[in-house]
Order: C-alpha cells, then sequence, then structure tokens
C-alpha cells in the first residue's frame, strides 16, 4: 500500500527485473525442439518471456487471471460518448451475471475473472476545468490495484469499463506524448459528428491545462479516472507477485503509459493482447514499443483483446515443455 505518489516513485525506481537463469533455461531448450528455428514464431518468444517474470522453468498457464476495473468519468456528462454513464454500472451488473463479451471468452479459454467497481456514484471531475482527482483519490484508487490477490495466477489479463475513458486516454496520449488532439482521438464506443468535434476540443483543453504540470502520475491523477489508477496499481502488484501481464486496448495502455513514462523499464513483465480498432491505441502502441500478439479488429474493452491472446500463451508453454528434442525424437538437426 502507498500513501503518496511518491511512494509509488519509489517503488517505481526499485522494481525486480526478469530471473535471467530462467530465461536462460527456456532460451537454450527452444533451439533443441523439432522444428525450423524460429518457426513457432512469437510463440516461441513467449516460453522465454513466462519464465523470465513467472521466475520458473517450466513456465505455467494452468490459471490465467482476468480482472476488470470499472469506473466514472466527468468529462462523461460533456457528450463525448455514445453511450450515457449509467452503462457502467449496467455493464458491471452484467459481468457480475455472466452475460458480457468478457464471460465468454473468459469461459471459452479457461480464463477465472474478476471484477471490481470503484465509487461509481462519484465520477472523476471534468479535467478540461480541473484536475480528474485530488492525491487521495488516485492514491485509492492505486491501491486497489496494488492490493490485489495474484496468489496462484500464471499471468494476469487487466481489463477496465468506464464511460467516455477513451476521452481521457487520448488526452493523457496527447499529454504524455504530443501532437495534436485530432491524432489520439477516435470515435470510441462510437461517437462521431458533432460529438466527436466535442470529444476532440475535451482532449486538447485537458492536454493544454495539464500536460506540463508534471510526471506520468501527475498526468493520471490529472486526466486519468480510478479504473485506469487501479490498472496501473494492477501492473506494479503483478510485477512485484512474479505475475505477467496482459495489457488489452487503449484504455489500459493509456494507464500503463503513465507508468512507463516515470520509469522505462516498468512494462518489461506485459505483453500486448492485441492492437484495438481504436485509431489511438495503433499510434499509442508504437509510442510504447509495444508488439501485439492479436491485430483482429477488437476494439471493446473490458479485457476482452487480453483474454483473447491467453490461448497463445497456452500454447506456448505447451509446445515449450511438450515438444520433443531433436535428439529425443532422433530427427536431424540442421548443421
Ligand atoms: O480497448 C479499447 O481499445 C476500446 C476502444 C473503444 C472503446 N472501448 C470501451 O468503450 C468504453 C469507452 O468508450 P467511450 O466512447 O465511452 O469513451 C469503455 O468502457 C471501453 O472499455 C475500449
Ligand atoms: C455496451 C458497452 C459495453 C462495453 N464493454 C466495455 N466497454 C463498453 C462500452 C459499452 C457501451
Amino acid at each position: 500500500m502507498i500513501q503518496t505518489l511518491d511512494d509509488l516513485r519509489v517503488l517505481l525506481g526499485t522494481l525486480p527485473g526478469p530471473d535471467t537463469v530462467c530465461r536462460d533455461i527456456a532460451l537454450a531448450r527452444e533451439p533443441q525442439l523439432t522444428k525450423p528455428r524460429g518457426a513457432l514464431g512469437r510463440i516461441e518468444q513467449l516460453a522465454a518471456f513466462l519464465s523470465a517474470w513467472q521466475g520458473r522453468h517450466p513456465p505455467a498457464m494452468q490459471a490465467p487471471v482476468a480482472h476488470v476495473f470499472a469506473g466514472n468519468h466527468g468529462v462523461a456528462a460533456l457528450g463525448v460518448s455514445a453511450f450515457p454513464p449509467e452503462v457502467t454500472l449496467q455493464m458491471v451488473a452484467n459481468y457480475r451475471k455472466g452475460g458480457a463479451a468478457i464471460n465468454q471468452l473468459c469461459r471459452a479459454f479457461g480464463v477465472r475473472l474478476g471484477v471490481t467497481e470503484i465509487d461509481l456514484d462519484h465520477p472523476t471531475k471534468p479535467f478540461n476545468q480541473e484536475p480528474a482527482m485530488d492525491e487521495a483519490e488516485v492514491v485509492a484508487a492505486l491501491n486497489i490495484g496494488l492490493g490485489m490477490d495474484l496468489a496462484g495466477a500464471d499471468c494476469l489479463c487487466l481489463g477496465e469499463m468506464g464511460i467516455a475513458n477513451t476521452t481521457a486516454a487520448a488526452a493523457i496520449a496527447l499529454a504524455l506524448y504530443g501532437g495534436t488532439a485530432e491524432d489520439w482521438t477516435g470515435p470510441g464506443s462510437g461517437v462521431s459528428g458533432s460529438a466527436l468535434d466535442t470529444k476532440i476540443k475535451v482532449v486538447a483543453e485537458g492536454a493544454a491545462r495539464h500536460a506540463k504540470a508534471g510526471d506520468g502520475l501527475e498526468i493520471l491523477r490529472r486526466l486519468g479516472g480510478r479504473e485506469l489508477a487501479a490498472i496501473a496499481g494492477g501492473i506494479i502488484a503483478a510485477r512485484l507477485a512474479r505475475v505477467p501481464v496482459v495489457l488489452d486496448g487503449f484504455i489500459v495502455c493509456s494507464a500503463a503509459a503513465c507508468l512507463k513514462a516515470v520509469a522505462a523499464d516498468a512494462l518489461d513483465h506485459c505483453v500486448l493482447g492485441h492492437v484495438s480498432r481504436e485509431p489511438g491505441h495503433r499510434r499509442l502502441v508504437k509510442a510504447l514499443g509495444l508488439d501485439p500478439l492479436l491485430d483482429i479488429g477488437m476494439a471493446l474493452g473490458e479485457a476482452t483483446g487480453a483474454v483473447t491472446a491467453v490461448p497463445l500463451l497456452k500454447a506456448a508453454c505447451q509446445c515449450h515443455m511438450g515438444m520433443s528434442t531433436f535428439a529425443e525424437a532422433g530427427v536431424t538437426d540442421h548443421d
């Protein structure tokens, strides 16, 4: 638990690194397996990634978990979303009843789902007028993520639900990386026309007001939301618990970007599940130097793009340990 953003700054300066022994064991095994070098593409690299960040060899993917954090945003009242803010709470109820896309994907791929809504009755402040959160609010939301129980989890897929949070994500990206509000602002869950113009204006105003005010954590406080802060906390909790993270779409990546702005290595234990259809996500992924596992036109959020990549992580573990070596199978290796 942290008391202040400075506590988190200290934590970000002392994050544990990868287990290079386990990573090297995986890297040494991979070329012995009965396939031409590199022929399983990213699936091969994932085995070493998981070994390094789980701190174990063989890597495991028996118990993947996903967690969706929900929050409400003051800027929703400005008409920046196609949907009204009550949809955040309604979708949380849908997750609990098992009726959402994320419930089906978790069932399909054997992922345990958790959901935490954070103070939905108290939206953040409209960030084009004042900071979205005060320090106590952002610290409380960060602590929800930092306090996640990750015992036994083999990976953590992080997701969010929050009407208007693509406006927050765009403002964060503009504040961190520059460019224009148009570069980062897209349809989200479906705005176009004059509502999209309003959204662009709100993003521009928010970044103009807050971009120079401080570091990535200050940007998170001023432009983010409670679910974004909880996701940032969850990323750090996973690092400390040796649980690799699967990132989801535009909003999750904007929260992650706030951490990377403070500590360049903060996302080294994260893999990007997918690149979303939201145009700002592709731009943000490039700025973060991430390489998505999937690029299949999803743009839902709620951890769906992360969970859809879990079968690739499972495939990596299965192939890495289940395949025979050239020597075991009596297959002639190349010279
Ligand atoms: O993950 C993405 O890239 C993504 C792209 C567009 C929309 N969303 C989801 O849609 C909601 C935000 O859309 P909006 O238009 O209300 O800002 C929020 O609940 C997100 O989970 C998510
Ligand atoms: C219906 C709906 C479902 C969602 N799931 C994640 N974000 C969402 C946004 C909307 C609007």
